[in-house]
């Protein structure tokens, strides 16, 4: 409930603030989590996620993706997001395993729903979207660039990308593993989710989990290339298109969101699972020391 308010209101915010600085032509609205900026091309939003330090999905981050999202598609002049992070060398940890770990099922199912609620709406957004991947992308974060129509990577060989929620000992549901398998095929996403593998540039090019690797400087510049290209196809008959390669994927879960949850729910709860998530948060803290 609270959730639901804050959203109101931070769309209602986020509005008056759009308005005003339309008049001095670019454009700018913020929340805490979730920078958007309209300058550059027209018709382009560049929607950059800064919840330092790494980007990690909490609930209030995707919560403002997700109005961020949602304004934006109801602006009618946006036609294409570039998608990016202002966090060095991270585009996204993915979600917060802090809202998976030491919480109530309420929380969880409550969590679960707004992830689902980001994935469907950008994985069916009618805009152009175009992820620059100017980081690590594990995970949750290789999701969001996964609901993308085109992926730019710095080819850094410290950045990895890909589903490696195996190694965590938790599973990808399955609606993250048919987005995988509609982008790499079948046989590589599933060596890729058994392994859990995280792909450096290089190999993730090669499987197709990107599709251009560009020096680390130039991941904009290509990125906003990249959307002249796609901005120069007449909308109605691109949006179509897409919604025809994407809505069967979309109506899988659509039509079961609520199971889903609930197996979200006991799947994570489970003393074993929370074991494994203690231990891998115990990793990422040694790692540090
Ligand atoms: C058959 C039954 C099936 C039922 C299935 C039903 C449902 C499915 C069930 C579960 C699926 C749930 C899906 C989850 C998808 C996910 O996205 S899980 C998250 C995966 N993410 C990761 O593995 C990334 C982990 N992080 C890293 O590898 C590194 O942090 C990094 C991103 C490469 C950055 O490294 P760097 O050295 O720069 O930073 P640090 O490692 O020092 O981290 C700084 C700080 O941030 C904390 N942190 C890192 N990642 C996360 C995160 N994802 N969430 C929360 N916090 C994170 C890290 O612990 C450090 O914290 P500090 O020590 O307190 O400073």
């Amino acid at each position: 409930m609270a959730l639901a308010a804050a959203r109101r209101l931070l769309l209602h915010a986020g509005s008056r603030l759009g308005r005003r600085e339309a008049v001095d032509g670019a454009r700018r609205f913020a929340n805490k989590r979730v920078l958007v900026e309209t300058e550059g091309p027209a018709g382009v939003a560049v929607m950059k996620l800064r919840n330092p330090p790494v980007n990690s999905l909490s609930l209030e981050c995707l919560t403002e993706f997700t109005i961020s999202l949602e304004k934006l598609e109801n602006d009618k002049s946006i036609r294409g997001v570039i998608l990016t992070s202002e966090c060095p060398g991270i585009f996204s940890a993915g979600l917060d395993l802090l809202e998976m770990y030491g919480r109530n099922p309420a929380h969880y199912a409550e969590y679960w729903k707004n992830v689902q609620e980001l994935w469907l709406r950008l994985y069916t957004s009618n805009m152009i979207l175009v992820s620059a991947i100017n980081g690590a992308s594990p995970a949750g974060g290789c999701l969001l660039a996964l609901c993308c129509d085109y992926r730019v990577m710095a080819d850094n060989p410290k950045y990895t990308i890909g589903l490696n929620e195996s190694l965590l000992g938790i599973v990808a549901p399955f609606w993250f593993k048919d987005m995988y398998v509609n982008t790499i095929g079948h046989r590589e996403a599933e060596r890729a989710l058994q392994l859990g593998t995280l792909f450096p540039p290089a190999e993730a090019l090669k499987v197709g989990v990107v599709d251009e690797l560009v020096p680390e400087d130039k991941v904009h510049s290509k990125a906003r290339s990249v959307m002249a290209k796609w901005l120069a196809i007449p909308d109605h008959s691109r949006q179509l298109t897409k919604n025809m390669m994407r809505k069967a994927t979309a109506d899988n879960l659509i039509k079961q969101r609520e199971a889903d949850i609930q197996n979200f729910t006991s799947f994570i709860s489970k003393d074993s699972i929370q074991k494994s998530l203690h231990m891998y948060l115990e990793k990422l803290k040694q790692k540090k020391g």
